[in-house]
């Protein structure tokens, strides 16, 4: 049962001053920490001072505490009162709504600023989005994050039914007949805006290693079968992995070959009657891999390199490998021993894989842009917010003007990058899948190699700015602490960055007019 505040003036919580009977104020809201202190994880002796005890302690509170502390209940239920004639008006963040820190959202989705890309349509997905994100999402994310289980099946189902599962494999026949977020829009109308929206809100948790855990696999390993899975294999498995029911991960990189996949070993050999394939090999660093069902598999064939569906069954190993970020993910490294498959699972024609992998690349990478573009932005919300509530040399951070200099160019990169990315989408959204091959390959590239540059540029400013605790797992600098560490994802995972940025420029010169001369 929650007990009664009382309402009380600041007189009368300055009475409560001493060691036994000690009062703080807190945002209006009076707290009662006499037996607390002695539990306080930052010590006793810093409620004593003259200006703490009895008094209003905000400012001491918020540069030192993140808001959500005083939302935990063990803490939440020392609040004895309010202040007389006064809110609480500190929040940290309410759950469905745009944050109004300056530059927290993407423009164009902004109040007050105009878009070409954004309809009403968008916003009101948006928000939709948002409300899952914030209450069903965020506290699995944040909670497996921690004890690197996997995202709980639960959450996954409800991402299933609300269509988010389908969602991202982007706009296209998987999503008739599905109810997308409670029915906010319809199937038809779902655009790679709403995409692109869909996937920026799923990353606002800043929880990298369950981001990934949450189905990433399949969408970088579904489309294959989509696009070039027999019907009758396409329809039961594309069904399996929407509803949530069964897990898929995309299996190409090996311990011997990574971004260079003509160096790839695992091997595909037909059994004599040529009813089957036997595989064997290895495969690393495999996103889900330790939980999933199915795996679209890169193989050596006699005609080339061949992509092969692979059920999880006899011969198929798995074990969890520790990477830096945790282990929600499910990344595995993967043997394959004497593994036999029909050969109704090879996915398009043989010896055609660089094709099969190479038309999943720019849509994977494109995702990728998406949460890389939104993250920045995230790490540069949390830099507005601690510079502000935090005093050095007696004043707010922000009075340093080396420290606006690192915010100028942290907003810079975050806004460039994100309009770039909208410009692609634009272009996505015009062009059909061959144009897109032909002509968005380079741009994504060079885009993805700029948000990863940008994006490991901002985790360093980040640290600077919040120094200690930058670098420390608990507290006010959490998020940058996780940021910085897991920011090398995205710059090595769906092409690492200097290979990227290189296919950019190849296909610029490539498409360089002959009579085009100085
Ligand atoms: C109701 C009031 C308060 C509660 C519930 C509370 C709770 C906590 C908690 C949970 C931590 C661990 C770190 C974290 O999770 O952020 C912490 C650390 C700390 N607290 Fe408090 N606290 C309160 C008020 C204060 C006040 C008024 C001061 C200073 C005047 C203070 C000074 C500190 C310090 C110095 C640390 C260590 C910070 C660090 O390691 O960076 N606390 N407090």
């Amino acid at each position: 049962m929650s007990k009664e505040l009382r309402t009380l003036t600041r007189e009368e919580v300055a009475l409560h001053n001493k060691e036994d009977d000690l009062w703080i104020i807190v945002d209006a809201k009076v707290y009662d920490v006499t037996k607390f202190k002695n539990l306080h994880p930052g010590g006793a002796s810093v409620f004593l001072p003259e200006d703490i005890a009895g008094q209003d302690a905000t400012e001491a509170f918020y540069g030192l505490h993140r808001h959500e502390v005083l939302l935990k209940p063990q803490y939440k239920r020392l609040q004895i009162g309010i202040i007389q004639g006064e809110k609480s008006v500190i929040h940290g963040g309410i759950p469905g709504e745009l944050s109004q820190v300056p530059y927290a959202e993407p423009l164009g989705i902004t109040e007050g600023y105009h878009s070409p890309y954004y309809t009403e349509s968008h916003r009101r997905f948006q928000r939709a989005a948002r409300k899952f994100v914030d209450e069903i999402l965020a506290p699995d994310a944040m909670a497996r994050e921690e004890d690197g289980k996997r995202p709980s099946l639960s959450v996954i189902q409800q991402m299933a039914d609300n269509g988010i599962l389908a969602m991202t494999m982007g706009p296209g026949k998987h999503l008739k007949g599905r109810s997308l977020l409670g029915g906010v829009i319809k199937p038809e109308e779902f655009d790679r805006f709403h995409e692109l929206v869909l996937a920026q809100e799923l990353c606002r948790p800043n929880c990298r290693g369950y981001r990934d855990g949450q189905n990433s696999g399949a969408t970088i390993g579904l489309p294959p079968i989509i696009h070039f899975g027999r019907p009758e294999i396409r329809e039961r498995i594309v069904e399996e992995v929407l509803s949530g029911k069964k897990f898929l991960s995309l299996a190409i990189s090996e311990a011997f070959a990574g971004s260079d996949v003509s160096g790839l070993r695992t091997t595909a050999t037909k059994t004599p009657d040529g009813k089957h394939w036997i595989i064997n090999g290895t495969k690393k660093w495999i996103t889900n891999g330790t939980f999933s069902d199915y795996f679209t598999v890169g193989c050596k064939t006699d005609k080339g390199l061949t992509v092969i569906l692979v059920e999880r069954g006899e011969g198929v190993e798995t074990k969890a490998i520790k990477t830096s970020y945790s282990s929600a993910a499910g990344t595995a490294y993967i043997t394959f021993e004497n593994v036999k498959v029909p050969i109704e699972n090879t996915l398009g024609p043989e010896g055609n894989g660089v094709f099969v992998i190479l038309s999943n690349f720019n849509h994977e990478r494109w995702a990728m842009c998406c949460g890389g573009a939104r993250n920045m932005r995230f790490i540069v919300e949390e830099c507005l917010k601690w510079v502000n509530q935090r005093k050095a040399f007696g004043k707010p951070l922000h009075s340093q003007a080396v420290i606006r200099a690192k915010l100028a160019d942290m907003i810079s990169k975050t806004e460039a990058a994100q309009h770039w990315l909208e410009n692609i989408t634009y272009q996505m959204q015009h062009m059909d899948y061959k144009q897109q091959a032909q002509l968005l390959a380079g741009p994504i590239g060079l885009l993805k190699m700029y948000i990863t540059r940008s994006a490991q540029d901002i985790a360093r400013d980040a640290v600077q700015i919040f120094g200690g605790r930058g670098i420390t797992k608990t507290g006010m600098g959490k998020h940058i602490e996780h940021y910085h560490r897991t920011v090398p994802f995205d710059a090595i995972l769906g092409g690492a960055e200097d290979v990227l940025g290189d296919l950019g420029v190849r296909q610029a010169i490539k498409a360089m007019p002959k009579n085009a001369k100085l």
